[in-house]
């Protein structure tokens, strides 16, 4: 875990303690959440962001949640616990994580008809911290099973954030190169800055420059050119949610890198762990996709205005990348080549009767 140089999320004492990732790269901010309105909150707002962190935060609210409520006994508590999911879960509707997590915490819940609170508070407690720690596992394993897609000298291209601070601390896409530098592989990064919310500029550059791994912003538009001049050989990014076709959905901007990838004949990666996987979905038609405030792309980081008032505005936060255009999806159980949907069942089949 050397690579690991900040916990985006952990317990202290009775409250969780998170870092207020939009405050990031000005400030490296923690603040404590002391209950499931300031989680509910942080998620809403992108402190705390990226699939699997969204996950591992709703897993440690839904703890606080049930703390804080007045019910004492069971079936209140089931009643209670539900309910406590479907507020959180309405915080965000792209990544399957936060659902997957309250998932698990609700079926804890169930499976202990009659304990008493204090006692399935615990379980509660026991549930979200293997949640962190599953993640911290399969962000490590599926590094490892993409080692091989990097050589030595490569430049690699990535757009948002999906490194330490989208997960429990290591990275999907991101955890790819902080695995080719541990393995003593020279590599060069470029950051799609991630218009409208910076993610790549704001958090992908502060991660990967105190990782010292060599990294350069680009402004989104500028990929096109970078592949056309030969200087990109693969691309990695992550996913919110992956249908069991092998379409995925990401940040927005990240279907445009796969096309340019495909035409530049350049690899293009999605490494996510199986938390990410809806194998309920035939295909990313049906993943619902988050529609976010125009002022996001009105102004510039909600400071400066770029754009007249009372313009139209279209500011979906995801696309979806069709799985024709990926080369590969990595999973903490290996590297999945087409046809996807095959694959992904063989691989991950159990997974669809569990969100
Ligand atoms: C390992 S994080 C994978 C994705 O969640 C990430 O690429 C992404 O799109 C995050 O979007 P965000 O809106 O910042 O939560």
């Amino acid at each position: 875990m050397k690579n690991i140089f900040v916990n985006p999320i952990f317990w202290e004492g009775d409250h969780i303690c998170i870092i207020d990732q939009t405050k990031l790269p000005v400030e490296l901010v923690y603040e404590g959440c002391r209950d499931i309105s300031s989680v509910w909150r942080a998620v809403k707002k992108l402190k705390v962001r990226g699939a699997p962190l969204i996950g591992i935060a709703a897993a440690m609210g839904f703890v606080l949640g049930l703390r804080r409520s007045k019910v004492k006994t069971w079936p209140g508590l089931l009643q209670e616990a539900r309910k406590i999911s479907r507020y959180l879960a309405s915080a965000r509707p792209t990544a399957v994580n936060l659902f997957w997590a309250l998932g698990r915490m609700v079926r804890v819940v169930e499976a202990h008809e009659g304990e008493d609170k204090k006692r399935l508070l615990l379980f509660l407690k026991k549930e979200a911290d293997a949640i962190l720690s599953e993640d911290i596992r399969m962000c490590f394993q599926m590094s490892r099973h993409a080692a091989c897609l990097v050589k030595n000298g490569d430049s690699l291209l990535t757009v948002c954030n999906a490194g330490g601070l989208a997960t429990s601390g290591y990275g999907t896409a991101l955890g790819v190169f902080y695995r080719a530098h541990e393995e003593g592989k020279s590599i060069k990064v470029y950051a799609c800055e991630t218009r409208p919310l910076l993610q790549g500029a704001r958090l992908t550059t502060w991660e990967l420059l105190h990782n010292k791994i060599d990294v350069t912003l680009i402004c989104d538009n500028m990929a096109a050119d970078l592949m056309r001049l030969g200087r990109i050989d693969a691309v990695f990014v992550g996913a919110d949610r992956i249908a069991a076709n092998g379409d995925f959905a990401n940040k927005i901007g990240t279907y445009s890198l796969a096309v340019l990838a495909y035409y530049h004949k350049i690899p293009f990666y999605c490494v996510a762990p199986s938390s990410t996987l809806d194998l309920s979905l035939g295909s990313g038609k049906e993943i619902p996709i988050e529609q976010r405030d125009p002022l996001e792309v009105t102004s510039f980081y909600f400071k400066k205005p770029i754009a007249p008032t009372g313009v139209h505005v279209f500011n979906p936060a995801f696309d979806i990348t069709p799985a024709s255009f990926i080369s590969a999806i990595i999973t903490e159980k290996g590297l999945i080549r087409k046809p996807f949907g095959r694959n992904l069942r063989r691989l991950h089949g159990r997974l669809s009767q569990k969100h």
